[in-house]
């Protein structure tokens, strides 16, 4: 009997509340502003206390701090992200003046968020701004999140849920955003003199680091590398040193450094900057091009060593200085360098370049990651690839068998097979680049199967094997005929000859 009369009663409350609800939702539209906020306050106190739940506009916290549209927008795209399936119609855009609302209530959405174990509960909501009396055009429509959980919450909620919502938000938004790959290439400039200038297309290079072939370990660490890079930017501004980190990738070609480029981009949201050093005229033009860059930027200036004569110029191959004795050669080359650009201007020299690497975006702030690639890495002054300007180097090398099993996985959707012991053995033998591999597993007409590629795969690794055996013999011969040289310099690969010009041949 109790029981059933609580029931009653509840049901007669709820049923009240919501005539009130609705009563008040028509009446309010004809309130004055001044009556509607006091009935408001007064409710919200009373309701307090029944109802232990607090609901905000996302707005009254962050409104100081960031823009309406981009809370809204950052909100919408973490909920999109992280909550169910429901969110994902939470698609709607902001109006500029939020003033004077309005809700509609069948427009709710409602959307469950955990965060440190509270839960809340994101509300999206249409909100229509009164016509103006003066002008036929009707009200605006808006859109605006609220969000509701319970007020013992209130400290976590409004401290770290909000920040956490919006930095989240902001990641993915970059993330999803359209990128852009520039280049650069000269332009003309009223009064008709030319210059370099950056030209862009839409970036869709579909590498991922899920689609790279490389060690598994050595993968996860440059991944781990780029998010310890991309969350740092407290940790910079704290240490007084621009948001900027250098790789240097090499290796020999086809072994995916451009493609290793592309992934990095596509998990860093990022844009590229593919700066060709040979296309901009001096000093001056290549300060002005880096200048340009966007914040979020991978800056890549592939194949350094063919780019200007940036090679070992300062140390020859070989040689063993102590770093006091490469300080006093650096200088020098630099005061050489001066020289040379003040005889001619029209150059871009070493020292130009590290002075842009290690200081152009001080002040300009923002994230950026400067790439060089080269096939070459012993050619390159070691001024310009030094831990500080080149932060981490990483090499890219011949097709290992764990390389081969992601590009089967990518290529012909296997996991196993029974040929990949065959090819597990010749691969660990030889020396074949991912970008060998990748084309003798693609299918070259409609009737090769996964079986077919494998089979002229395996062809391909005996044929680089009897190849490489025959040049190994061929150099034992010619060894064996001369083993010493008329200047009396070796030639064995680990020891300079007496004169640097002649270098070992390979
Ligand atoms: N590690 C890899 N993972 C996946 N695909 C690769 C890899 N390396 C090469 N490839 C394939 O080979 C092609 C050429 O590779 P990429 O241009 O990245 O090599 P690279 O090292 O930059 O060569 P280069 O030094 O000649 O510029 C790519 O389009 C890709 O299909």
């Amino acid at each position: 009997m109790e029981a059933i009369k609580m029931a009653e009663m509840w049901a007669t409350m709820g049923s009240t509340l919501a005539s009130i609800m609705f009563l008040w939702a028509i009446i309010r539209q004809y309130c004055p502003v001044e009556v509607r906020r006091f009935f408001e306050k007064y409710t919200h106190r009373v309701m307090g206390y029944l109802y232990p739940y607090i609901r905000i506009s996302f707005h009254e916290f962050l409104g100081e701090r960031l823009r309406r549209s981009e809370a809204y927008s950052a909100v919408e795209a973490y909920l999109s992200a992280n909550t169910s399936k429901s969110a994902k119609r939470l698609k709607a855009e902001m109006g500029k003046d939020c003033s004077n609302l309005v809700l509609t209530m069948n427009e709710y959405e409602r959307v469950t968020d955990e965060f440190e174990g509270v839960t809340v509960w994101w509300v999206s909501s249409k909100v229509v701004s009164p016509a103006s009396s003066m002008s036929n055009y009707p009200g605006q429509e808006k859109r605006l999140y609220k969000l509701k959980f319970h007020k013992k919450y209130r400290e976590v909620v409004t401290g770290s849920y909000l920040e956490h919502v919006i930095r989240e938000g902001k990641e993915i938004r970059i993330r999803n955003r359209q990128r852009k790959l520039y280049t650069n290439g000269t332009g003309y400039k009223w009064p008709s003199y030319k210059h370099s200038m950056w030209s862009h297309i839409v970036f869709e290079h579909p590498a991922t680091f899920d689609t790279l072939a490389m060690e598994p370990e050595k993968k996860q660490e440059i991944i781990e590398d780029l998010l310890t890079f991309s969350k740092s930017k407290d940790f910079y501004a704290r240490i007084g040193k621009a948001w900027k980190r250098g790789y240097l990738l090499y290796g020999p070609p086809g072994t995916g450094k451009s493609t290793m480029i592309a992934a990095m981009a596509n998990f860093l949201g990022y844009d590229v900057y593919d700066l060709e050093l040979t296309a901009v005229k001096d000093n001056t033009e290549l300060r002005k091009l880096l200048i340009e860059t966007t914040s979020k930027s991978i800056i890549v200036i592939e194949d350094i060593d063919c780019s200007l004569d940036f090679t070992g110029k300062r140390k020859k191959k070989g040689e063993k200085f102590s770093d006091d004795e490469n300080e006093k050669l650096n200088a020098e080359a630099g005061r050489k360098e001066a020289k040379e650009e003040g005889s001619s201007s029209n150059k871009v020299t070493l020292s130009g370049l590290l002075n842009f690497i290690d200081g152009i975006w001080s002040a300009s702030g923002g994230e950026r990651l400067i790439m060089f690639t080269t096939n070459y890495v012993e050619k390159l002054d070691p001024a310009l690839i030094r831990r500080g300007r080149m932060d981490k180097h990483i090499q890219l090398s011949y097709c290992s068998f764990e390389g081969f099993k992601v590009l089967a996985k990518n290529y012909l959707k296997l996991e196993t097979h029974p040929l990949f012991h065959t090819i597990q053995t010749l691969i660990g033998e030889i020396k074949i680049t991912p970008a060998d591999v990748a084309e003798n597993l693609m299918p070259k007409s409609t009737v090769d199967d996964a079986e077919k590629c494998l089979s002229r795969l395996i062809e391909a690794l005996k044929e680089a094997k009897e190849a490489e055996a025959a040049i190994i013999e061929a150099e034992k011969l010619k060894q064996s005929a001369s083993p010493v040289k008329e200047d009396g310099g070796f030639c064995d690969g680990d020891r300079e000859t007496a004169e640097p010009e002649n270098q070992c041949q390979r």
